[in-house]
Parts: C-alpha cells; sequence; structure tokens
C-alpha cells in the first residue's frame, strides 16, 4: 500500500459517492469549457459556466465553489473573474484559480498575483506555468508543459519555491501536474505518481482537474486532499480507459466514462501512489 493510502485512506474510502450536488461555478476558457462542465456532472457535482460581469454575483450566490481558468482571458473575462474572485473571498466561497498560460504571457501572471491576495485555496498549472509563477527558469510553450521542467532537480527545485511562496500565502496550496504531480502546503507535500501520457495528448484535462479540485473543495474537504483526490481519481481514470482503448480519442471517450463509473467501485483507490511529507 502507498504512503498516500495509509495516510489518507479514511477520507479514501468515503469520498464517493459525493454527498451534496455541490454546485461549481467555473469562469473557464471556451476551449473545454465542455469538457469540465460534463466532468464536473459525470462525477456527481454540478457545473455552471457564467462569466458575464453583470450576472456572475447572481450565481455565485447559490454556488459552493468558484472555479477561475485562465485559459481564454479577455477584457470582460478579467473584469468577472476580479469580480467573482472579490465575491467569492466576502461570502468564504473557496477558490480554484488555474494558471493556463501563465508561462508565456505577463498580463496572467499580474493577473494571478492580483488574486493571490483573494486567499485561493488553490492555485494550480502545469509544471512549467508553475515555475513560471515562481520565477523560476521554464520552457512553456503555449498552454502545454515541458517535460524539461519535471526532471527530479526541477521539481525539487520548484518544491522549495512553493514552500517559500506558502510563507506569504499560508492559506494557498500550490499544485503542479504533469508526469508527476507536486502537491504544497504551508504544512506538508505529495508527490503524485499516477496517470498516463495519453492525459497530456487530450487538450482540457488539466483544466478538468482543476475543476475537479474545486469539487472536492465544495465537498468539504482541505486544499491538500481536494487537490490529491483530484489528481489521483483523473489519473486512475486515465490509467483504467488506456487499458481500454485504441485511439486518442476512444481515450478521451472512455475517460469520462471512467469518471462516472470507477468511483462505484469499492476499492478505486488502490493504484494510487505516491509520497506525503
Ligand atoms: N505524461 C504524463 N503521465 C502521467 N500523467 C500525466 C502526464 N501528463 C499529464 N498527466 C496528468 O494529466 C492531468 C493534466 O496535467 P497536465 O497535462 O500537466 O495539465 P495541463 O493540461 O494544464 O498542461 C494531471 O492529472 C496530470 O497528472
Ligand atoms: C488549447 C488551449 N488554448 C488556450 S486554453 C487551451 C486549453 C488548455 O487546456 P489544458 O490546460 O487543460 O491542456
Ligand atoms: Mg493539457
Amino acid at each position: 500500500m502507498s504512503r498516500i493510502i495509509e495516510s489518507y485512506q479514511e477520507q479514501l474510502t468515503q469520498v464517493f459517492p459525493l454527498k451534496k450536488q455541490a454546485l461549481i461555478h467555473c469562469i473557464t476558457n471556451s476551449i473545454t469549457s465542455e469538457s469540465v462542465a460534463n466532468a464536473i456532472l459525470f462525477m456527481g457535482a454540478k457545473p455552471v459556466m457564467a462569466s458575464d460581469s453583470r450576472e456572475v454575483k447572481d450565481f455565485l450566490k447559490q454556488a459552493d465553489a468558484l472555479f477561475i481558468n485562465l485559459g481564454h482571458l479577455s477584457q470582460e473575462q478579467e473584469k468577472s473573474i476580479l469580480l467573482a474572485s472579490d465575491y467569492a473571498g466576502k461570502v468564504l466561497c473557496p477558490i480554484v484559480v488555474d494558471a493556463v498560460g501563465v508561462g508565456v504571457s505577463s498580463l496572467r501572471r499580474c493577473l494571478v498575483e492580483e488574486l493571490l491576495q483573494k486567499e485561493p485555496k488553490i492555485v494550480k498549472g502545469n509544471f512549467s506555468e508553475m515555475r513560471s509563477l515562481c520565477g523560476l527558469a521554464t520552457h512553456a510553450r503555449g498552454v502545454d508543459g515541458h517535460m524539461a521542467d519535471q526532471t527530479t532537480e526541477a521539481i525539487e527545485e520548484l518544491r522549495e519555491k512553493f514552500q517559500e511562496m506558502t510563507l506569504g500565502y499560508p492559506k494557498t496550496v500550490f499544485v503542479a501536474t504533469g508526469v508527476r504531480d507536486l502537491i504544497v502546503s504551508s504544512q506538508q507535500h505529495l508527490l503524485l505518481q499516477n496517470g498516463v501520457f495519453a492525459l497530456d495528448q487530450v487538450t482540457g484535462t488539466g483544466d478538468i482537474v482543476g475543476g475537479l479540485m474545486a469539487v472536492f473543495l465544495a465537498e468539504g474537504y482541505s486544499a491538500v486532499v481536494s487537490a490529491m483526490f483530484a489528481i489521483s481519481y483523473l489519473n486512475c481514470c486515465g490509467e483504467q480507459a488506456f487499458t481500454k482503448t485504441k485511439g486518442l480519442y476512444d481515450f478521451r471517450n472512455d475517460l469520462f466514462n471512467q469518471l462516472a463509473d470507477l468511483q462505484k467501485q469499492r476499492d478505486w483507490y488502490g493504484a494510487i501512489k505516491g509520497e506525503v511529507k
């Protein structure tokens, strides 16, 4: 049994089925919006994609968590993101920030820095995005992570930077995804090891995992546990889907089937691999 399972076994055995049909307010990108909405639905929660600044507060009043994804930023979306994050802060609605493209665009980097002031529960991105956010050298290109930013040395360097970040932002958990996944809070850090390469070849898997983190936060789990559940569950679904399918599009479809189905197996979490420190 892996250290991760040992440390979180009680919560892992009880997480599914989800206890409330949490409403997740998503301000996200138009490229993968449908994938994120269906992933949240297939998990057993409810998505709403609303990003017009004139109505964002109305939707947020009903929401159990707010997912902000910078993937397709516009001036109007920036206005909505700032309004929504202010309001969420006031009503204590947990926020996940997905720093998509932050490795390339200084506009996005400044926005994430502003969002950090609102005390989001989780700030996530792939290794290239998160290294860039932390001021480390990065091979970020477009919205994808680069393997050179995921060597053991690069991961360790980022872990140290994340720990420094938690001194300034103790209420935020920092997450980097890729072949391995790093989760760092002011108290502990986790390194996860599940998933398959096909998850990197399908667009939107990073966005989905951000949406799932918001689902688990809405269910009342801590930020570390929510990040771990979201990544581990998606990646176990990816492993299952990969064994069954021939092509990438089949893989994508079966990944969604697995999101709905794997949770029905009591021992779904048995394949989780990783370390806790
Ligand atoms: N090469 C890989 N091997 C295993 N899992 C991966 C791989 N690449 C990505 N993943 C998983 O896919 C999900 C999306 O991660 P990633 O592709 O890094 O995000 P993004 O789409 O934001 O770049 C995460 O759960 C991550 O663990
Ligand atoms: C292709 C693309 N361009 C802007 S956002 C986006 C989708 C990114 O999705 P993910 O970060 O989950 O790979
Ligand atoms: Mg991706």
